[in-house]
């Protein structure tokens, strides 16, 4: 796969998750992605939910260098979670569609009913 290296965006990360996932030549090392996937959607979660804490740690440590990093790390983790658990993109890009026929405060609302 190759895309602008200046430019990463979720369906780059998305794509590549799909690739390593697919596994690298044989007798190549497993790649970082590919093994991590092989633990589990527990550990995938876990390493999420790792990065999601550092990326609020920085952020209120008001370290914006270290925000960024942990973002990037953020949305490496979200893409291998998503790809653990069968979820595409599009699912949660339409997902925030329908959520942009109402309010924030509506949404909200509408979650504690459902
Ligand atoms: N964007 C990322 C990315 N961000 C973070 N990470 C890895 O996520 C891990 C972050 O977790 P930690 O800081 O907790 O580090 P760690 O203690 O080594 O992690 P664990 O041993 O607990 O898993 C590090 O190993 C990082 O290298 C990433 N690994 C891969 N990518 C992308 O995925 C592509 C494929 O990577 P490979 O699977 O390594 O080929 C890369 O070219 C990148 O584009």
């Amino acid at each position: 796969m190759t895309h602008p290296t200046d430019r990463v965006t979720l369906e780059d990360l998305a794509a590549t998750v799909a690739e390593r996932a697919a596994g690298g030549k044989p007798g190549e090392k497993p790649s970082y992605t590919r093994t991590l996937l092989e633990k589990g959607v527990v550990k995938c979660a876990q390493k999420l939910g790792e990065e999601a804490v550092e990326t609020a740690l920085a952020a209120v440590q008001d370290d914006s260098k270290a925000v960024v990093s942990e973002a990037a790390d953020l949305l490496y983790h979200f893409a291998v979670l998503l790809h653990a658990r069968g979820i595409a993109l599009d699912d949660v890009y339409a997902e925030l569609a329908r959520r942009t026929a109402q309010s924030g405060l509506e949404e909200k609302a509408g979650r504690t009913a459902r």
